[in-house]
């Protein structure tokens, strides 16, 4: 008699079952969460899956969330044989309905989408010819090529203010719509005094694909740059590209007193202490105390003994410190203000599926209360400087507009988009005020 023998499934078997599940798991959650913080989370009660499949699993997964949309509307188009209205199609789209597509051709369009040939069978060949022949259609139609590289056609109005406030032409426009489907490098901040180029060479040196460009530190393919002897030794911190500009704006100098209200958990405290290099000090303040302790623990490795950390909820004016009242005010004053983050989409593509008009709306408000509480510890010839990592002009430009018509003591020195489409970055926006009275 023949013994039958259990056989364990295929690795690769394996993989594509933990990725399906957790894709349907995700797509079907009442409550959009954060996706990289919920598959970490999912990923602690998976055993099974080694390092390198926990890898591969999120880079698909990554592409699911960016290009569900997209796989959405042209495996919908392709069935009723028409491409269908984007901006009607759009208005009654949920993410929840990617959950009908077959599984088979949903992953066949994300590989489509985001520039790879399939290997096609015959009747994903229709798909391939079909989509193929609706290139120049895609390319020259705005609502269409913002809905192929993952932008909803809804948000096209206020995109095209941006546009408009920022001069960029229609070619520029449909760059940074593009753009958003594009992963980002990894930025790097030496700190004052490394010598950035033979940091450069040291990282090359262990094939990881560091690029060094006008100065600029960045590195490519995913490899973890925090378990580098180099982070170890405190030589750099990971930080894109836009952030370090809005420090650089905030212009501090040794023996300033800074005050940075919404520092979380410090990214940007750390490179503004750096550049103080224990002289003079910042003050941390944030809504949540959680934020503050790894603020407090960064500060600490990182031998920075001039912050200093409190709770602020920005419905008030600061109790200003003794030495700061001294000097009737702080040098600098940061708000780097909580906002809708729509800047970040291309690392966190996600939260554009969270992203509402209620969302600005309650954003605009907390952003004007924070302003309105922060401007009064400025000193006089002091800089308040706004930031967002947000491209909308409402949370933005029209913000500073709404501070400058309020508080007359106050001139803007100036204002500015970073990244967009001319930078591989988030894209953030920097607005630097100066105390005159
Ligand atoms: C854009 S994030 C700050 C990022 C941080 N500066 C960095 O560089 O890593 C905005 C911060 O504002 C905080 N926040 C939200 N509402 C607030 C409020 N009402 N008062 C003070 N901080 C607030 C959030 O907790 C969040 O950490």
């Amino acid at each position: 008699m023949k013994r039958r023998c259990k056989k364990s499934p295929h690795p690769q078997l394996i993989v594509t079952m933990a990725r399906k599940s957790l894709w349907s798991k995700w797509i079907e959650l009442d409550e959009l969460k954060p996706f990289d913080r919920w598959l970490k989370a999912q990923f602690k009660h998976s055993g099974n899956l080694a390092r390198q499949d926990k890898l591969a699993i999120s880079r698909e997964l990554f592409v699911a969330v960016k290009f569900v949309q997209a796989a959405d509307y042209f495996e919908a188009s392709f069935s009723q044989g028409e491409l269908l209205d984007p901006i009607a199609w759009d208005r009654n789209w949920h993410l929840s309905n990617a959950q009908y597509i077959q599984s088979k051709e949903f992953w066949f369009w994300l590989t489509l989408l985001q520039g790879e040939e399939p290997s096609v069978t015959n009747g994903e060949n229709k798909r391939l010819q079909w989509f193929k022949s609706l290139l120049g259609k895609i390319n020259s139609q705005l609502e269409l090529l913002a809905l192929r590289y993952g932008v909803r056609p809804s948000w096209l109005p206020i995109l095209t203010q941006r546009a408009i406030a920022s001069s960029w032409s229609d070619e520029e426009l449909k760059s940074f719509i593009k753009n958003q489907a594009m992963s980002l490098p990894i930025y790097l901040r030496p700190l004052v005094g490394v010598d950035s180029e033979q940091l450069f060479k040291e990282l090359k040196s262990q094939d990881i694909k560091a690029d060094y460009n006008h100065g600029v530190l960045s590195v490519n393919g995913g490899a973890d740059v925090t378990r580098t002897s180099q982070f170890a030794l405190g030589q750099f911190e990971v930080q894109d590209l836009a952030s370090q500009q809005i420090v650089q704006a905030v212009d501090v100098r040794a023996g300033m007193k800074v005050w940075d209200c919404c520092a979380g958990a410090g990214g940007k405290t750390m490179a503004l202490a750096d550049h103080l290099q224990n002289k003079g000090s910042v003050t941390a303040t944030d809504l949540h105390s959680y934020k503050l302790d790894e603020l407090k623990k960064r500060a600490k490795r990182a031998g920075y003994f001039n912050i200093r950390t409190f709770t602020w909820d920005g419905k008030q004016a600061l109790n200003l410190p003794n030495d700061v009242k001294r000097q009737n005010g702080f040098d600098r004053v940061l708000v780097d203000a909580p906002c809708t983050s729509a800047g970040t989409w291309r690392r966190n593509p996600d939260a554009k599926w969270r992203f509402s008009q209620a969302d600005t709306e309650e954003q605009i408000a907390i952003q004007q209360t924070i302003l309105a509480n922060a401007q009064a510890s400025v000193r006089k010839n002091g800089k308040l400087v706004y930031a967002t990592c947000s491209w909308q002009l409402a949370e933005n430009e029209a913000q500073v507009s709404w501070f400058l018509d309020k508080f007359k003591n106050f001139q803007l020195d100036f204002q500015k988009t970073l990244g967009g489409f001319e930078q591989e970055s988030d894209t953030m926006f920097v607005a630097v005020l100066t105390r005159t009275a």
